[in-house]
């Protein structure tokens, strides 16, 4: 039977994954809030605002009505910005059957409550961790509309609630593996732009591979401790989800995040980084979140902590790296 498929968030990553889910053979329904994004996707086929180059296969129709996108989904998957979708959620609860399952590919933390997105949906919706899943992965939403191969995780407690989505989205450029360890899963896309933030601001001061690899692998550090204390299996954090996905975003120029962080290391303001960004760069407000769920629960993460210093408390990108690079030395397996 045809998986009939809401898709919420017309921005890159929901046209990116629309397409995806129309190759897997899903019929999808993609949410926007504009109209006239709307009616242009269904008149042209294609959405001129976000990834202009995808022609969606018929299968694909857009509208601006939750309800209608709802009516019969077996899945419901959410693409907005972390830090916009609870309201969403809290006024659309009502609209799914209460077997559609939940599917965030946010990669993003909640701030003022350091929740993770399957959490949020958990906590507005009422919905049994069975139904919630999340995608996460290496996953530049420009390549994969260019039908290049690519791996990725579908998380879910629920091992059969993951085979259902992970076959609704497997494509012969798509692969995704399933995966019961939500928490690492997600944290790893989170961590993973906070990190590429702090890659971007030394790419863009003209530092060295040395240093991305420093900061690259000391990020997967952090990120695994805040896992390992959240419950997380540190082998989640090696693998797609967490290193997988740190490779892909702190080596691309594609990366939203990696390029807010460039351009705070070329010199621009942050708020001169934030108006040149008309995407979502999820790090920037994570940061504080994951700064937050760090202090929380005891874990040290000095890049993280160098992170928010640069995008929210003013602090010169020159002055945190000597900062960093000068801490009391100490052994590698400290924290571990
Ligand atoms: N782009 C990628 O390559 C990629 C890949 C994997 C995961 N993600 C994650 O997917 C999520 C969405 O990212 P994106 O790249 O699609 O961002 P985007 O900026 O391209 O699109 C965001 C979408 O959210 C909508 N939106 C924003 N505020 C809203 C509000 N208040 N109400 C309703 N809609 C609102 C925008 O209209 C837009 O359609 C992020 O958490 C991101 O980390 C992105
Ligand atoms: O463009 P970014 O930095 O949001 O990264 C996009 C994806 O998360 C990469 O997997």
């Amino acid at each position: 039977m045809t998986c009939r498929v809401a898709v919420y968030g017309a921005g890159s990553w929901g046209t990116a994954f629309s397409l995806v889910l129309a190759d897997a053979g899903c019929e999808v329904t993609l949410w926007g809030r504009r109209a006239e994004l709307v009616d242009a996707i269904n008149s042209t086929g294609s959405n001129p605002d976000y990834l202009p180059q995808v022609k969606f296969p018929a299968q694909v129709r857009a509208t601006t009505n939750p309800a209608e996108a709802a009516r019969g989904a077996d899945i419901a998957v959410f693409a907005v910005s972390a830090q916009k979708v609870r309201p969403l959620l809290e006024q659309w609860r009502p609209l799914w059957e209460p077997r559609t399952v939940l599917l965030s590919l946010m990669k993003g933390a909640e701030l003022g409550t350091g929740l993770l997105m399957s959490e949020v949906i958990a906590e507005t919706t009422g919905a049994r961790p069975d139904r919630i899943a999340v995608v996460s992965g290496p996953n530049l939403s420009a390549e994969v509309v260019d039908r290049m191969p690519a791996a990725s995780v579908v998380a879910c407690a629920d091992e059969s609630t993951a085979a259902v989505v992970q076959t609704a989205c497997h494509t012969s450029y798509f692969r995704p593996y399933t995966n019961t360890d939500v928490v690492g899963c997600e944290l790893g896309g989170v961590v993973k732009n906070v990190i590429a933030l702090a890659v971007g601001v030394t790419d863009g001061m003209g530092l060295g591979d040395n240093t991305k690899a420093s900061l690259m692998t000391r990020g997967l550090a952090e990120a695994t401790r805040l896992g390992v204390a959240m419950g997380a299996d540190p082998m989640t954090l090696g693998g797609l989800a967490g290193m997988g996905d740190l490779v892909a975003t702190c080596s691309s120029k594609l990366s939203r995040n990696h390029s807010f962080g460039a351009r705070l290391g070329r010199g621009l303001t942050v708020e001169e980084a934030q108006a040149a960004t008309t995407q979502t760069a999820e790090g920037v407000a994570s940061c504080r979140a994951v700064q937050e769920l760090a202090e929380r629960h005891g874990v040290e993460m000095p890049i993280t902590h160098a992170v928010v210093d640069m995008v929210h408390n003013g602090r010169e990108p020159q002055d945190v790296v000597r900062e960093l690079m000068s801490r009391a030395a100490t052994s590698e397996s400290v924290g571990r």
